[in-house]
């Protein structure tokens, strides 16, 4: 089956709209264009599918009431705008989505709900209940409680993790330009790639920077549609009902990766950043790095950090350098009395349930040549 057949067939797709495709120039709701990409997911839903949308435009929409003319650059001010734009934006998908008997859910999630597992559970346990009782998800940052450093900033990786959570058939990115081009289609001479299926079609594309209230431009689409490991296709509002129905809209990325199996690597190597660090002897380089092993006690020579089981830590040789990242088994509190230890060993002296590895191998990925 081709990728648009997929999408055709998809029983769950996240939808994603940008700033852009949701409000006014004057910083307010666009209730037309907010009905109209409704009235498409409402059809794509009663066609058969699970509609996950994630939505743009908090900020952008609390811009006029607020008596603001453009995005502030401030974080308290962004997060005060998306606090008021918030609530007006799901009121307004409330009573949009009414129309067709369809009750929505707001779900708002911090980079640190996609990263932490136990967070990551939580939501994902949270979306496929709402998915179960019928109720169509509508996803956004918590915007008025992430700091800088924690933040997202753009819903354009938000999206591909919501999709790995949901384990979603399909992506769609919904901007403001029709597809991908090979510039900024703003400027003279740039022309629109309706296929990327490789890295080796983006070598000189220019993915520069985003309209007046979007965030990320490009960049981060192209990013989304390396971590969703599902068929993503990036156009605008405009051709939303032929991009869920798989029509040839826009640019289609194909899936690079082995899918599934896949996924968890991709979010281990793009959702998070690393909580602490555990330093491995040469040994263990060579066996997570090359021979794809599972990493045991025996090979850790360090810890640093303060991170709990279950959370992601980044693995690195004794110079330093990062090689892999992966989930511990072990809170970092506990590595030290079980470094260079043998699991035989460990097991005998503190118990069964120490005969296990510090990183799983399924919950591994290597970040460095091998
Ligand atoms: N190579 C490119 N192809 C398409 N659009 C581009 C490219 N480079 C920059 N852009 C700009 O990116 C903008 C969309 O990004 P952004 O404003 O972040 O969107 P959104 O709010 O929909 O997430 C477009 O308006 C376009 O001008
Ligand atoms: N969470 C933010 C999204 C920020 C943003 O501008 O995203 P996008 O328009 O998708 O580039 C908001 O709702 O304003």
């Amino acid at each position: 089956m081709t990728e648009r057949a997929e999408i055709a067939k998809a029983r769950r797709i996240v939808v994603k709209a940008g700033s852009s495709s949701l409000t006014t120039p004057q910083g307010t709701i666009d209730a037309a264009r907010i009905d109209a990409l409704v009235d498409v997911l409402a059809a794509r839903r009663d066609a058969g599918a699970e509609i996950v949308f994630v939505s743009s435009g908090a900020i952008a929409a609390g811009l006029g009431p607020l008596g603001l003319t453009r995005r502030p650059s401030d974080l308290a001010t962004q997060q005060a705008a998306a606090s008021v734009g918030q609530g007006a934006l799901f009121a307004r998908y409330t009573s949009s989505f009414a129309r067709y008997g369809v009750t929505v859910g707001q779900v708002l999630l911090t980079a640190d709900d996609m990263m932490r597992r136990s967070h990551h559970r939580n939501a994902q346990r949270t979306l496929a209940q709402l998915l179960a009782l019928g109720v169509l998800p509508i996803v956004n940052e918590n915007d008025t409680v992430a700091t800088d450093e924690i933040r997202f900033g753009d819903n354009d990786r938000l999206a591909a993790l919501v999709a790995h959570l949901t384990r979603a058939d399909a992506l769609v990115l919904l901007s403001d330009v029709d597809a991908l081009y090979t510039g900024d289609p703003r400027q003279p001479g740039a022309r629109r790639i309706t296929d990327v299926r490789s890295p080796a079609d983006l070598d000189g594309v220019e993915l520069g920077g985003s309209g007046r209230v979007g965030t990320g431009g490009m960049v981060t689409k192209v990013e989304a549609a390396r971590i969703a490991g599902i068929p993503v296709v990036l156009t605008n509002a405009a051709s939303a009902a032929r991009a869920v129905a798989g029509d040839r809209v826009g640019t289609l990325f194909h899936p690079v990766d082995d899918r599934r199996r896949a996924t968890r690597h991709l979010w281990l190597a793009h959702a998070t950043t690393g909580q602490g660090r555990i330093v491995l002897d040469p040994g263990a380089v060579d066996a997570v790095v090359r021979r794809g092993k599972s990493l045991l006690p025996a090979g850790v020579t360090g810890v640093e950090g303060d991170f709990a089981a279950g959370d992601p830590v980044d693995l690195c040789g004794a110079d330093g350098r990062v090689v892999a990242r992966g989930l511990a088994n072990y809170d970092a509190s506990e590595i030290p009395e079980l470094m260079g230890r043998s699991t035989r060993w460990l097991a005998r002296e503190l118990g069964a349930e120490y005969e296990r590895e510090i990183i799983h191998r399924d919950h591994l990925v290597v970040l460095t040549d091998r």
